[in-house]
C-alpha cells in the first residue's frame, strides 16, 4: 500500500490513525472550509475534500492524501465548534437529555481520483445540569470540538449511550477507512 499522508492538526484523528499500523506523516491543511451544503453528511464530505485536495495539490502526488472533517447534528442543526462558551454553553443545554448524530466525512485521494465517505454515530446524552454545563466549560476541552463535547475526555459521564463507532466521534471511523481502501 502507498504511503499516507493525513492533511489534519486534530491530535485524535492522529492517534486513531496510529491504531491501525499505518505508516503516515502529517501535513495539516489551512485551506478555507466553506461549503454552500446545509445536510451534515455533505458538509462533512466536502470539507473533507477541501482539505484532501489542498494537501494533494502540494505533495508529490506519489502518496494517498487522507482529509476528514467532523459535525454534530440535532435536528436539522449542523455544529461545529463553539464560537465561544457562550455558544459551547449554549450547544450542551440544547443536546442534555437528548440524542444527536456525529458525522465524520473522510476524502482519500490517491493518483489523482478522490474517494469520499461518512459515517454516521448516534449518541444520547443524559440530562446534564446547567451547574455541570458550566464546570464542563471552565476545563477548556468543548473550545476546538464539534458540538462542543468530548466524548473521549470529561464528556464521558455525559454519555448514556452510543449506536455505531465510537472512533467515528472522535474523529475518525478507522474501521470503515480500512473496509474502504481494501475495496
Ligand atoms: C464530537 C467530538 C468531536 N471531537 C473533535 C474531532 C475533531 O478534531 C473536531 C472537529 O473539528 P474538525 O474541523 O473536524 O477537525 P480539526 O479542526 O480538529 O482538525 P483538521 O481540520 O486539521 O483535521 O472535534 C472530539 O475530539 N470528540 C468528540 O466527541
Amino acid at each position: 500500500m502507498k504511503h499516507i499522508i493525513l492533511a489534519s492538526a486534530s491530535p485524535r484523528r492522529k492517534e486513531i490513525l496510529e491504531l491501525a499500523d499505518l505508516d503516515f506523516d502529517i501535513m495539516p491543511s489551512d485551506a478555507e472550509e466553506i461549503t454552500a451544503k446545509t445536510a451534515p453528511h455533505e458538509v462533512v464530505m466536502e470539507l473533507a475534500s477541501i482539505k484532501a485536495r489542498d494537501i494533494y495539490e502540494r505533495s508529490d502526488k506519489q502518496s494517498m492524501v487522507i482529509g476528514a472533517d467532523t459535525v454534530v447534528a440535532y435536528h436539522g442543526q449542523v455544529l461545529g465548534k463553539p464560537a465561544d462558551e457562550a455558544d459551547a454553553k449554549r450547544t450542551l443545554m440544547m443536546l442534555s437529555g437528548q440524542t444527536h448524530e456525529v458525522y465524520t466525512g473522510v476524502c482519500l485521494i490517491e493518483d489523482g481520483e478522490a474517494k469520499t465517505f461518512y459515517e454516521e454515530t448516534k449518541v444520547t446524552f443524559y440530562e446534564i445540569s446547567e451547574d455541570e454545563i458550566e464546570r464542563y466549560i471552565e476545563t477548556g476541552e468543548p473550545m476546538d470540538k464539534a458540538g462542543s463535547y468530548g466524548i473521549q475526555g470529561k464528556a464521558a459521564v455525559f454519555i448514556k449511550g452510543i449506536e455505531g463507532d465510537y472512533y467515528n466521534v472522535v474523529g475518525f471511523p478507522i474501521a470503515r477507512f480500512l473496509q474502504e481502501i481494501r475495496k
